[in-house]
């Protein structure tokens, strides 16, 4: 097999192919338990839920019980542990990303209440070509829109300048409802786009789901988060925000995320979410032989038991409550949550 990119590559454990559960984690040789098997420092997007982004460090994710964190940035929307923090923070995002993060913040601060996310729970998720019309269904308010912001150029190469009809365009984009959440999902993976260029290819090579919104409202709000970017980014990343970025971002960190959660309490505060691309290879198990632990903006993947040489390394996608659940009600989990029937050997056993 050719190695993705992204792959994670060790002395004792290998990538390969499964006949069922795609590409999957091997040991090479015994590994005793307690062993740090991996330790996933590659985040990639990032979103803060916007209820916690006062009470978790926008930079390194630590969470103070609830308590408001010390360093306040109200322009970017990010709150800090410390000044360290939202130096990496200021350092890493660019001057580019902090005039963006400001921008949404402005746009989100000017609103009501009544924008905040909906979460409608049984609507049929939308499907392929759903999901194609609703975008291309954007297409020409989102031209205009450019146009409002970057001009256009006539056959001689001159700029002529927007008219009422694309100014137009933006002011309606500007009034449609806003989802603060998606927004920090579409920026901040646009952003990551925009700063490491080259890397792309290893959020490409990672497990595809075709249909990953979850409903129509979810959709929705993305075409309407798109539109948004387009009318208020700073200008050197209009050409990054597009329908291809916003959906294949969606495609791929719909089934290789991980929640960043509380370390405490089980993991019940549930504050994001964010996708470590070389973590995306090990598979699920109900039985995990590898315990995997978030420390700040990294994880530790650690052998929880004695593993033996050839075992596939598996972690769990379950969160603690998820995990005493029934064998029916697991797989009703990961089918809702990550879409696969799970074909774990503790599944296997209890079928
Ligand atoms: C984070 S990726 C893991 C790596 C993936 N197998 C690949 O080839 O990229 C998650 C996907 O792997 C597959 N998978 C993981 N654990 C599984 C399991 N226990 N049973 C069946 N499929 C599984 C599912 O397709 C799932 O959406």
């Amino acid at each position: 097999m050719d190695l993705p990119m992204g792959v994670p590559t060790s002395d004792i454990f290998e990538v390969r192919e499964t006949p069922s559960a795609g590409r999957a984690v091997f040991s090479k040789c015994d590994i005793p338990a307690d062993t740090v098997v991996w330790r996933p420092t590659d985040l990639s997007l990032s979103v803060v839920l916007r209820e916690y982004r006062r009470e978790v460090c926008g930079q390194c994710f630590v969470y103070d019980y609830g308590n408001d964190l010390p360093v306040r940035n109200k322009e970017v929307g990010f709150a800090f542990c410390s000044e360290r923090c939202q130096a990496i923070f200021s350092d890493e995002q660019g001057p580019i990303g902090i005039e963006a993060w400001t921008a949404a913040e402005k746009l989100i601060k000017g609103r009501s209440k009544e924008d905040a996310d909906m979460v409608e729970l049984d609507q049929p998720r939308p499907k392929t070509e759903d999901i194609t019309s609703a975008w291309e269904g954007a297409a020409a308010q989102a031209a205009l829109i450019r146009i409002a912001r970057l001009g256009q150029r006539d056959d001689d190469g001159n700029v002529v300048q927007p008219t009422k009809q694309h100014k137009k365009a933006l002011q309606k984009a500007l009034l449609q409802k806003i989802s603060p959440d998606v927004m920090s999902f579409c920026l901040a993976g646009i952003l990551w786009k925009h700063n490491h260029p080259d890397e792309w290819q290893r959020i490409l090579d990672l497990a595809v789901d075709e249909t990953p919104y979850h409903s129509e409202d979810d959709l929705k709000a993305f075409i309407r988060t798109y539109l948004h970017l387009l009318a208020i980014a700073p200008l050197p990343l209009l050409d990054r925000i597009t329908v291809e970025t916003l959906y294949l971002w969606s495609t791929r960190d719909s089934h290789n995320s991980f929640g960043i959660r509380s370390l405490e309490d089980d993991g019940s505060e549930f504050f994001g979410y964010g996708c470590w691309p070389s973590a995306s290879y090990f598979n699920h198990s109900c039985s995990p032989n590898i315990e995997k632990k978030r420390v700040e903006r990294a994880w530790e993947f650690r052998a929880g038991r004695d593993i033996k040489a050839g075992d596939e390394l598996c972690i769990t996608y379950l969160s603690g409550e998820e995990r005493r659940l029934s064998r029916e009600n697991r797989m009703l989990t990961l089918k809702r949550n990550w879409g696969f029937d799970c074909r774990c050997e503790r599944c296997k056993e209890q079928q």
